[in-house]
């Protein structure tokens, strides 16, 4: 009854609750809006946001399909590159148009068709509410006009008419392409590792803080950011050595206001005779307002590696339960001899050159070093754009999330040689399979909003752990790969999953531990980038591996430039990009686009098919007993 009385609230006379029933029972029998999953954008911000506000693809089908028969090919894909790139692309047109104003006229009449037929499958209200509301009358009226009645049709034109002359065009046209893209990719998933490597994922998260509807699955690298937000010292040097050893200036100074000037002055006298060769930058971008000198670069590449190797030292020690003792190896240095002990053996070093490591006591912070870390500790807290896109992460991700029949995480789940789960014990607890995630959950949010020390240290552990099903490797070998030369060394193992995860029973199992019928659902993973030859789709399609290669960095593994896995109410689709480059935008997308039908639906899935559904039908019900206890007389219409 209280429940009832809270839901009277919303919906306090009998009409309102009938309106309301009407309208859920009529949405039911809509088409499933269209899902798209992405993972692994590792901060490629022109690629993604290319894929996103195209709907990989989708809406130049759509156009080509509207207008083939009566526009020119060049012409369509103007259309298509306006739909992605508004300001841009009318600030092209308004150079190149002879007549702007007609120009305008006509654009708007063509994206009016285009924006009818993306929105087709959805109730007025939820597009409705899609529509930037400065234009939300404009643009329905536009939309519902009937253009089959003569007096309606002159109705239309003056109205577009009017909108020229007064001057609002671009505004109307700018809403109308924005009202495409979101109808078009109706729900986001995006399955981890948003961050690194590229270079501004700052832009990325701009991008996904204007959708409607996301959720993110955390990767590691997403964790480690979250760590170092949270005061995490280790997390904090590890993102920023990843973010200088890709030259990724522009996204620390420019996006998040990181001041780096301290740590260049300490690396360039630190290191001032150390040419520092195996921390060059990776340059894979340019920076546009942050260039730095590639040499200094690796000063201060090496002068943060230093002090993540000290600090993770530290916070090793703290925790034996964590028994990452082997990666302890600071203190197996022999400087003099220029050689490290490792497993009884001993390895040459490439670099003996560690002004700021004191050999009887490794892993202290020299002083300069500590007021260093304090500085960024500062810088990262007083980061409000950081801070803003960090809450977004906690409030629309998790570590995994089950929808609409898919069950999605970016790592792994932890198992056995043999394929069992794995019971993992931290933090005076043992957990597997869902309830490890849900745990491990449990404790970054923990981290995030109250910063309690063991919770703060283990999301470093999710970084890098030998069990965590984020990294799903059995250690983080960078130490190795910066100052010794052996390959056996440097190898990171995986965890059994990856060998498992091509077998159907395997994946039905994991799906049966998340409450999911395997003979309907399915596993979109991420993390580990699919090698050129190899196929995403494992397990006779039951679990897709969507790390194609957006990330730079990892297109000679991958050959592509990344997966889009779409699924809408008639089918699971697989987008394959070819590599993007910037200017591209007005080619036909086929010529880096190419669309694999995975799965076809047995029939066309309805809203009463999804989650939603599954609320709304949930709603429909307490919605009749509301109804009932009005038309009793035991509750009074407000
Ligand atoms: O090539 P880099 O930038 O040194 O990164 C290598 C490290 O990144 C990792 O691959 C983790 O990143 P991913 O989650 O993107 O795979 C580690 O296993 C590895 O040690
Ligand atoms: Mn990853």
């Amino acid at each position: 009854m209280n429940y009832l009385r809270l839901l009277a609230e919303k919906f306090p006379t009998i009409e309102s609750v009938t309106n309301e029933l009407v309208n859920l029972r009529a949405i039911m029998h809509l088409p499933k809006g269209t899902e798209y999953y992405f993972s692994d954008l590792h901060g490629e911000h022109e690629a993604f946001i290319h894929l996103l506000r195209s709907g990989s693809g989708v809406i130049r089908e759509k156009i080509d399909a509207l207008f083939r028969s009566s526009m020119m090919e060049e012409d369509r894909s103007a259309l298509a590159a306006l739909v992605y790139y508004p300001t841009t692309q009318m600030a092209r047109a308004r150079k190149t148009e002879q007549n702007y104003a007609d120009w305008c006229a006509i654009t708007i009449n063509h994206l009016v068709i285009v924006a009818c037929e993306v929105s087709a499958k959805y109730t007025r209200s939820k597009v409705r509410q899609t529509i930037d509301p400065r234009y939300a009358g404009l643009i329905e009226e536009l939309m519902n006009t009937d253009g089959t009645d003569a007096d309606k049709r002159v109705y239309y034109r003056e109205m577009i008419e009017t909108v020229v002359q007064v001057g609002c065009a671009e505004g109307l046209i700018k809403a109308l392409c924005h009202l495409i893209q979101q109808m078009t990719v109706d729900q986001l998933h995006i399955i981890g590792d948003i961050f690194d490597r590229g270079p501004r994922a700052d832009r990325i998260l701009d991008e996904l803080m204007k959708h409607h509807d996301v959720d993110i699955q955390w990767g590691n690298h997403d964790v480690a950011w979250i760590g170092a937000m949270c005061g995490n010292p280790v997390c904090l040097m590890s993102v920023l050595r990843i973010a200088i050893s890709y030259n990724g200036f522009d996204c620390l100074e420019d996006g998040y206001g990181i001041n780096l000037r301290p740590l260049s002055m300490f690396a360039a006298t630190t290191y001032a005779n150390d040419p520092c060769e195996r921390f060059m930058p990776h340059v894979l971008d340019e920076n546009e307002f942050d260039p730095v000198d590639p040499a200094l670069a690796a000063k201060m590449h090496k002068a943060v590696t230093v002090m993540m190797f000290k600090l993770e030292g530290q916070l090793i020690r703290r925790h034996p339960e964590y028994e990452m003792e082997g990666r302890l190896l600071l203190d197996k240095m022999n400087l003099e001899k220029g050689t490290i002990q490792i497993g009884g053996k001993e390895y040459p070093l490439t670099d003996t050159n560690f002004p700021t490591v004191d050999p009887k006591n490794p892993y202290a912070l020299t002083e300069e070093e500590q007021n260093l870390l304090d500085g960024f500790q500062a810088s990262f807290r007083h980061s409000e754009r950081l801070r803003t896109h960090l809450d977004f992460i906690m409030s629309h991700g998790a570590m995994y999330k089950v929808a609409n029949n898919k069950l999605l995480y970016h790592g792994c789940i932890l198992v056995e040689e043999d394929g069992s789960l794995t019971e993992v014990e931290l933090g005076g607890s043992r957990h597997k399979g869902r309830a490890l995630l849900d745990y491990l959950e449990m404790h970054v949010r923990r981290a995030y909003h109250s910063e309690a020390p063991d919770s703060v240290d283990l999301i470093w552990y999710l970084w890098c752990g030998a069990r965590s099903p984020l990294f799903g490797k059995d250690r983080m070998t960078s130490f190795e790969r910066y100052f010794i030369d052996d390959k056996a060394l440097q190898k990171e193992h995986m965890n059994p999953y990856y060998k498992h995860y091509d077998q159907p029973e395997f994946c039905e199992a994991i799906l049966r531990e998340f409450g999911l019928d395997p003979a309907c659902s399915h596993i979109v993973n991420g993390h580990v980038p699919v090698k050129h030859g190899d196929s995403p789709i494992k397990a006779g399609g039951r679990l897709f591996v969507i790390d194609g290669g957006i990330s730079k960095a990892y297109r000679s593994k991958t050959g592509i430039a990344g997966y889009t896995l779409i699924s809408s109410s008639h089918e699971i689709q697989l987008a394959e990009h070819r590599p993007f480059h910037r200017g591209n935008d007005l080619e036909s997308p086929e010529t880096y686009t190419t669309v694999h039908i995975v799965e076809r639906m047995p029939r066309r899935l309805m809203v009463e098919d999804t989650d939603a559904g599954q609320r709304f039908s949930r709603r429909i019900e307490e919605l009749e007993q509301l109804l009932g206890l009005y038309r009793q007389g035991v509750f009074g219409e407000a």
